[in-house]
């Protein structure tokens, strides 16, 4: 079944124009003007359930848009959204029990009570009882290590910690579907790593559908296998991270390390037919690049056959790199032929 299903959505704000000087404020007062801002532009996509999904986009391109939409917050201007086969903002009371949302930047936790009363609270809210809250929250507070943070006021957690306890209380009502926008922004990288571990275990074991936003592609690396990427409202490409990766990196490289002194005259004369770019970098190592039209393995085994090699190490193009490179390249243009091939 999908999780989540959505057809030619957009969002559309109104902003209201600020004219100049006095008189405009004037003006302002009697007779508003407005200027329109597309933030969605007619997106469908669908995510079935038990997937992760990373959305991504620069900033202002529209992730945040979408997932208050997806989570009922903002209604569509127009198209048509299912989630967990629910409208979000019609049937809001239904439809919340199923899903758990985390805002990176914004919490749900009340600062001045303890970690456990807020829990007690969201508690009533999803309206759990009191076994299955005890039962879960004993699982959830285990497996992300909150046992003295409990009594603990929330603003006298640290960023991480309270990014532990954010999780914790979208989790509490055990959702199937779990949206997450920026969840581990600012952290550091051993929070970053036991956030992914978890989430990671926790869609392996119980199949949640979690669709994440975020600047930091490492989460994208370590947690999803689909990709959708927008830029200014616009879905511009929606697959695989390894297609991404194998469409829009440039190549590879190889630094060799060789047994002896070895020219690059002859390592160029080995390869000689091959489409590849040696550099040298000392008298025994060097590094080659070559494209992906190129077989990694033709152009190891040419050079293998000719000089003898202490050491491989092979290099892909990350995926920083890569995103880099679809927005500088233009993406209106790119969108079209992504999109249709
Ligand atoms: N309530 C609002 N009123 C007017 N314009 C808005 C509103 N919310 C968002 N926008 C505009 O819509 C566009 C998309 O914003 P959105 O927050 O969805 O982007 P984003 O991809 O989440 O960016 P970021 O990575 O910075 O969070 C931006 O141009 C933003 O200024």
């Amino acid at each position: 079944m999908l999780a989540i299903d959505v057809k030619d959505l957009r969002k559309q704000f109104n902003v209201q124009k600020n004219r100049e000087g006095l008189s405009g404020a004037l003006k302002d007062l009697f007779k508003r003007e407005y200027n329109e801002v597309t933030a969605v532009k007619d997106i469908s996509f669908q995510i079935p359930e038990g997937e992760i999904c990373g959305y991504i986009g620069e900033n202002g391109a529209g992730k945040s848009t979408t997932i208050k939409m997806l989570t009922g917050i903002l209604v569509p201007t127009s198209g048509h959204i299912k989630v967990n086969g629910f409208i979000p903002y019609k049937d809001r009371e239904k439809f919340v029990g199923g899903i758990g949302v985390v805002f990176g930047q914004r919490s749900q936790l009340w600062w001045d009570i303890g970690v456990i009363e807020s829990f007690q609270l969201l508690r009533k809210v999803y309206r759990v009882s009191e076994q299955d809250f005890r039962k879960r929250l004993n699982e959830l507070v285990e497996r992300l290590q909150l046992g003295d943070l409990l009594n603990r006021p929330v603003r006298k957690l640290s960023l991480g910690q309270r990014m532990r306890c954010e999780l914790v209380a979208s989790l509490l009502h055990n959702p199937s579907i779990l949206f997450l926008d920026e969840p581990t922004i600012g952290l550091d990288i051993v929070v970053k790593t036991e956030i992914r571990d978890f989430l990671m275990q926790m869609n392996k074991e119980q199949g949640t559908t979690i669709l994440l936003t975020t600047h930091d592609l490492q989460d994208i690396e370590a947690l999803c296998s689909r990709v959708i990427m927008l830029d200014d409202g616009r879905i511009i490409y929606d697959g695989g991270l390894d297609e991404l990766k194998n469409r829009w990196s440039k190549g590879r490289e190889i630094q060799f390390q060789f047994a002896r002194h070895t020219p690059i005259e002859k390592l160029k004369q080995l390869t000689e037919s091959l489409d590849v770019t040696w550099t040298p970098e000392n008298d025994v190592t060097a590094k080659m690049w070559l494209p992906h039209a190129v077989n990694v393995s033709d152009a190891l085994a040419r050079v293998v056959g000719g000089v003898e090699i202490r050491d491989i190490k092979i290099f892909e193009t990350n995926t920083d790199d890569i995103v880099r490179g679809i927005y500088q390249s233009g993406s209106a243009a790119v969108s079209k032929e992504t999109s249709q091939s």
